[in-house]
């Protein structure tokens, strides 16, 4: 992303914690505990998309929940425009969610089966006391139409709706409450690959017109590429390389990245930095991260987290581990 776009900082996570206690009878003994964020500290910068990536069980999807405040840290900050956003201080459940909320892989897996999708809007709305009556299902319908839905989808029920529309309805319910943060869970992993660059797309518009910031969890390189303005990649808990996604992509210096970028078959010819999708295409497929999982290191040798070292304008890198 060129340096004009970048907003100021908007979210900070600084030194985040959140360990585990392992059953007595784990392989790494009694009393350890799994380190699955161990010391990640990243910044989300006002309009842009901050992808994690990296192997299963790295830690990405527990550093975005504690961001949510649905996982307690157990040490570090997570702040909002420099206020507590998880942990210590932060503000309520009903505060938190007019700051930050998710969009999830599988949409119907949340959605209410029995609910219509108006009524699941609409009760965003009146939990928060945002509107009611009229203007709240005006709200919902306007909530649709932006969605590339149809007002009168509103009456109809999960069931009824193609993966993409569900995704779609997914992105409406996160939105309704005017959110700042969008926590994209692998927003199009479970959709064919001609619904993906609609889904793709649509996030970019709304990220441009309502001027949201993203954290994207994503396996894929293609999505990465196509959405991310910076990536951080994470491993055992924690962010090994980071900075702007072009130059972390094309200049991988982790040996880790290195592996993680090297593991998806014909990555140089993605790197191609096109952001967006053209109407019609499809993003390509088969583009998935695929690493060989390495065993998690005895916590007991791991040594404390090193700092990142600057090795370029927006690209940082630990050296040491
Ligand atoms: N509530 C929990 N209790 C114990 N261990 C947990 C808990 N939540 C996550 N873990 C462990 O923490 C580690 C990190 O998990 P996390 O889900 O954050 O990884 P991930 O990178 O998001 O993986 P994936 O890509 O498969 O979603 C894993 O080893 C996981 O088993």
């Amino acid at each position: 992303m060129s340096e004009a776009k970048r907003g100021t900082p908007l979210l900070e996570i600084r030194d985040l914690k959140v360990h585990f206690p392992l059953p007595r009878q784990s392989p790494l003994g009694p009393r350890r505990t799994l380190r699955a964020v161990d010391g990640v500290s990243l910044t989300l910068n006002e309009g842009e998309c901050l992808s994690i990536v990296g192997e299963s069980g790295c830690g990405k999807s527990t550093t975005a929940l504690t961001v949510m405040g649905l996982q307690e840290p157990t040490s570090g900050e997570v702040l909002y425009q420099g206020k507590p956003l998880a942990g210590a201080g932060a503000p309520d459940r009903k505060a938190r969610a007019r700051i930050a909320q998710m969009v999830f892989q599988d949409p119907y897996a949340s959605l209410n089966p029995r609910q219509t999708i108006g009524s699941t809007l609409l009760s965003q709305l009146k939990l928060h006391g945002l509107a009611s009556g009229a203007e709240a299902e005006q709200r919902v319908a306007d909530m649709l139409v932006r969605v590339g839905l149809a007002a009168d989808h509103a009456k109809r029920f999960p069931h009824e709706f193609s993966g993409g529309q569900r995704q779609r309805i997914g992105i409406a319910r996160a939105l309704m409450l005017d959110p700042k943060i969008l926590v994209l869970d692998e927003p199009v992993s479970a959709l064919d690959v001609s619904i993906q660059a609609q889904i793709i797309n649509l996030l970019m518009e709304l990220q441009e017109t309502l001027r949201l910031s993203y954290i994207m969890i994503s396996h894929d390189l293609s999505v990465v590429e196509h959405v991310s303005d910076r990536v951080a990649v994470m491993y055992f808990g924690r962010v090994v390389e980071e900075g702007d996604w072009h130059s972390v992509f094309t200049r991988p210096t982790h040996p880790y990245t290195r592996r993680l970028i090297g593991s998806v078959p014909d990555a140089e010819a993605i790197l191609s930095g096109a952001r967006g999708v053209p109407d019609g295409a499809a993003i390509p497929a088969g583009r998935r991260f695929s690493p060989e999982i390495d065993t998690r290191p005895d916590p007991a040798t791991l040594p404390e987290p090193s700092a990142l070292q600057a090795i370029g304008p927006d690209h940082r890198v630990r050296l040491a581990d």
